[in-house]
């Protein structure tokens, strides 16, 4: 898998086995090295003010020592404020203060705010940080959020789970960073969660270590290249037929604009027909999209369309009907929104689920998720990757967690965090109009798989262009985003084309 993402315990395995074939304290020189560059590259030729190391009682401390001597020998004014804590300290570490005490470096136990600092560095904890942060090292990580020069953390924004990209403790706080120059490999605590508030935009320095020495990735960060083999220009001789029928099946009472945005989706995503089969009173028509057709959902027929089955849905025993005939029928299926409630109440359903032969996408956001497996949201969101991994194995299908960074899984334990996509998403109907997309995708007969991947890749994508064009993040519409994801497959399918 591309862009690989490393647990804590895999990345601590490959240093382990690199520390044992080099000399003592290489690896730790090497991270000050590249947090240097990237620090040197980040004040560019604003060199006249000085530059703060925080740096922290273990070795991600250590790295942030390496780095201070080194800025010090590029001739960076740098003040560097130490926090030795009581515990033990590793050979290299002590090796690093050592270096950096005989540098030009200044020592001092300065408050954030007596100087404007070109660049505050945070290497405070990695992937060490055992508890939430107290005392000194909380004001500290709390203080750093009023300074206006860049932060570049070290390794993992401290206070931040490397793993999961939450915050650690019931009240934690975690340093919020420009940049991060992450060490060995990527995480995905980077990217999801609270990670990329956090984060900022992330680097990695591998610092050398042979890929031999890494056991697999289970995680990846997503992108076009995983959904790529299927953007294949269409023939010239092609017909709708081919582009599969994709039935939206929800709209309760009430709720009919759920339907109808993830009917747009699917239309824009290509759908060679989109019907919005409705459980409330049908529409005779959507004027501003005239090609959908609206159907009653009770005498609709469901065989060979693609279903999108709970945008509006309600949960009426009428629904609860709609969503098993669509499970146990024998094509593939998204289940979203109101069908996800249905399905966390029913044990049997979701055995039916797990037994699909043809391509599931579920796309729970976080209390949906919750729902289904019988916990909080809260501890969703501790643990996204976990619970994504868990839904996908137990309901046998591939699993779009949402929210900022989503994490798509599939059975076998696999996940790719989706990197594009924006607070301006956080609208009523931004999902509704992914659950569309992914119907479209899986009609043009892409599989489950690449099927979530591409339609949240291409829905972040699109809200990111509506951003760039200034409508967005406040906001922004679900209407908006079918058409501006048009553009992001279409753009997509012509640079997969021939020459
Ligand atoms: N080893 C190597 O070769 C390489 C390592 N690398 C670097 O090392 C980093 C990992 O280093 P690490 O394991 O020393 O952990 P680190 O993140 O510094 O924190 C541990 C220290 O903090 C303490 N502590 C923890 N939580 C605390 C809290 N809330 N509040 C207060 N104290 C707390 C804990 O002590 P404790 O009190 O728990 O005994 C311990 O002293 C990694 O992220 C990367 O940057 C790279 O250079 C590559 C080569
Ligand atoms: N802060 C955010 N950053 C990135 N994507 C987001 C953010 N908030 C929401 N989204 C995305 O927007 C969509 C919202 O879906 P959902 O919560 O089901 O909303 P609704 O039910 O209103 O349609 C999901 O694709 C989700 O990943
Ligand atoms: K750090």
């Amino acid at each position: 898998m591309e862009n690989r993402l490393y647990s804590v315990a895999q990345i601590r395995a490959a240093e382990a086995a690199a520390a044992a074939q080099l000399e003592a304290g290489a690896l730790m020189r090497r991270a000050g090295q590249a947090a240097a560059d990237a620090a040197l590259a980040l004040l560019g030729e604003a060199r006249a003010r000085p530059v703060l190391v925080l740096a922290g009682p273990g070795n991600n401390g250590g790295d942030a020592l390496e780095m201070a001597a080194n800025l010090s020998e590029a001739g960076v004014d740098v003040v560097v404020l130490h926090l030795a804590g009581g515990g033990k300290v590793s050979p290299e570490a002590a090796q690093a203060l050592a270096r950096a005490r005989a540098s030009r470096a200044n020592f001092a136990d300065v408050a954030l705010d007596v100087r404007d600092w070109a660049l505050v560095v945070d290497g405070l904890f990695g992937i060490g940080l055992a508890r939430p942060l107290e005392g000194r090292y909380r004001e500290l990580v709390t203080g750093i959020d009023a300074v206006r020069c860049p932060v570049l953390a070290l390794d993992v924004p401290s206070g931040l789970d490397a793993d999961s990209g939450a915050v650690v403790g019931p009240n934690g706080v975690a340093v919020r960073a420009t940049h991060t120059v992450t060490f060995i490999g990527d995480k995905p605590g980077l990217h999801t969660a609270e990670g990329r508030d956090h984060a900022g935009r992330v680097d990695v320095a591998g610092l050398g270590l042979d890929p031999s020495l890494f056991e697999p990735a289970r995680a990846c960060i997503a992108a076009p290249a995983m959904f790529a083999s299927r953007l294949a220009p269409r023939r010239q001789n092609s017909h709708k037929g081919e582009f599969g029928d994709v039935a939206v099946v929800g709209g309760a009472h009430g709720m009919a604009g759920a339907a109808v945005l993830a009917a747009r989706g699917a239309l824009y995503a290509g759908a060679g027909r989109v019907f919005a089969a409705m459980l409330g009173p049908a529409l005779a028509l959507d004027a501003t999209q005239p090609e959908l057709m609206f159907r009653a959902a009770h005498d609709f027929e469901i065989a060979d369309r693609v279903l999108v089955l709970g945008p509006g849905m309600g949960g009426a025993m009428e629904a609860m009907r709609a969503l098993g005939a669509g499970i146990d029928g024998a094509t593939p299926v998204v289940i979203d929104a109101d069908g996800l409630n249905l399905l966390a109440a029913s044990l049997d359903l979701q055995e039916r689920v797990a037994r699909r032969q043809a391509g599931t996408v579920v796309t729970p956001h976080p209390l949906e998720a919750a729902r289904l497996l019988g916990i909080s949201a809260h501890e969703v969101q501790a643990d996204r990757l976990g619970t994504a991994r868990s839904l996908a194995r137990r309901l046998q299908a591939v699993v779009v967690l949402k929210g900022s960074g989503s994490v798509v899984a599939r059975p076998d334990g696999d996940v790719a965090i989706n990197p594009t996509g924006n607070p301006g998403l956080a609208t009523g109907g931004s999902g509704d109009v992914l659950a569309g997309v992914c119907g479209a995708l899986l009609a043009q007969g892409w599989p489950a798989w690449e099927a979530a991947l591409g339609a949240v890749w291409m829905h972040g994508a699109a809200a990111d262009r509506l951003v760039e064009e200034g409508i967005g993040p406040v906001g922004m519409t679900a209407g908006e985003l079918p058409a501006a994801m048009r553009r992001v497959l279409n753009g997509l399918v012509a640079k997969s084309g021939r020459g």
